[in-house]
């Protein structure tokens, strides 16, 4: 049995430490993982996330190459400093941190990123892969989702799970690692006839919507496990896309915001870089 508390700061603490070790293996070796994070702009969020992805490469032993453009930069500037990243042995992973300004396409900006290096793992070829359930660079936050799970001992095999949201970078993929997890998936959509029919349906509810405490009690079956991908602002703190106080009444386990999917998305984005890294030891 779980806690009811999915504790994604305390899973994450976990795999990090995990990962300090591997990583002072890898140095044995003469490999220092290598983390390129390119921010375009001044979007606060992005500085944030951007910021606690070099202090977490810092602390361990990831070395951090931070790269901020101005909001204005062409897509050609931007797509040429893919291609010097994508060429340097030094760096192990690349990362262009979202959303972008409206006059750069993203997608041409994250096929741009060798596959190899693609450790956000939204590119075509990765994303494929999760498809095939080949192996490859597995997206952070619906990484970071089966992984939590997984160690706090939710089982997903069998489980009817319904996923809120279709976006690119956690609805769909992580409907794809849920179904390839053997779990009967569902994803639910703004165009979705009957939301709350769909999700009271669900062992297992992720949300990913995007809008504040969208999903409340009534629209969650007794003893789901519940997790929350949102993050929203307020005055004093932050809120997900769950009513957390009202849904955990009802939940057989739920991830609170702060402290569920968050830090595992770093997590997982550190473990994808030494994955990378890890070829270089061979
Ligand atoms: N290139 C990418 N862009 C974005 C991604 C991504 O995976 N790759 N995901 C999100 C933002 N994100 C990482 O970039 C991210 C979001 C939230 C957290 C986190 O630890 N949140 C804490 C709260 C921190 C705070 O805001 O004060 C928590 O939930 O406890 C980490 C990373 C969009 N862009």
């Amino acid at each position: 049995m779980q806690d009811k508390i999915l504790d994604g700061k305390g899973v994450s603490a976990k795999i990090k430490e995990e990962l300090a070790e591997e990583i002072k293996e890898l140095q044995k070796k003469n490999v220092t993982p290598g983390l390129a994070v390119v921010l375009v702009g001044e979007d606060p969020a992005s500085q944030v996330y951007v910021n606690m992805k070099e202090k977490t490469c810092n602390a361990l032993g990831i070395v951090s190459r931070k790269h901020v453009l101005p909001e204005d930069v062409s897509e050609e500037k931007l797509l040429s400093m893919v291609d010097d990243l994508n060429n340097d042995p030094e760096i192990d992973g690349i990362l262009v941190q979202l959303p972008l300004p409206g006059h750069i396409d993203e997608n041409k900006v994250l096929d741009r990123i060798k596959v190899e290096k693609d450790v956000d793992g939204f590119h075509p070829e990765s994303i494929g892969r999760v498809v095939l359930a080949q192996d490859g660079f597995r997206a952070a936050t619906p990484a970071g989702i089966i992984e939590l799970l997984k160690r706090s001992n939710v089982t997903l095999e069998g489980k009817e799970a319904v996923v809120l949201g279709r976006s690119n970078i956690v609805g769909k993929p992580v409907a794809l690692l849920l179904l390839n997890e053997n779990a009967t998936v569902t994803v639910a959509h703004s165009r979705t006839k009957d939301i709350a029919e769909v999700t009271r349906r669900a062992d297992i509810l992720v949300v990913a919507v995007g809008r504040k405490e969208m999903v409340t009690a009534d629209m969650v079956k007794q003893g789901a496990v519940v997790v929350d991908v949102g993050i929203h602002r307020v005055e004093d703190g932050l809120k997900g896309d769950v009513a957390f106080e009202e849904v955990k009444e009802k939940a057989s386990a739920i991830t609170p915001v702060p402290g569920g999917v968050g830090p595992m998305t770093i997590a997982m984005l550190m473990s994808n870089t030494v994955k990378s890294a890890r070829k270089r030891a061979i």
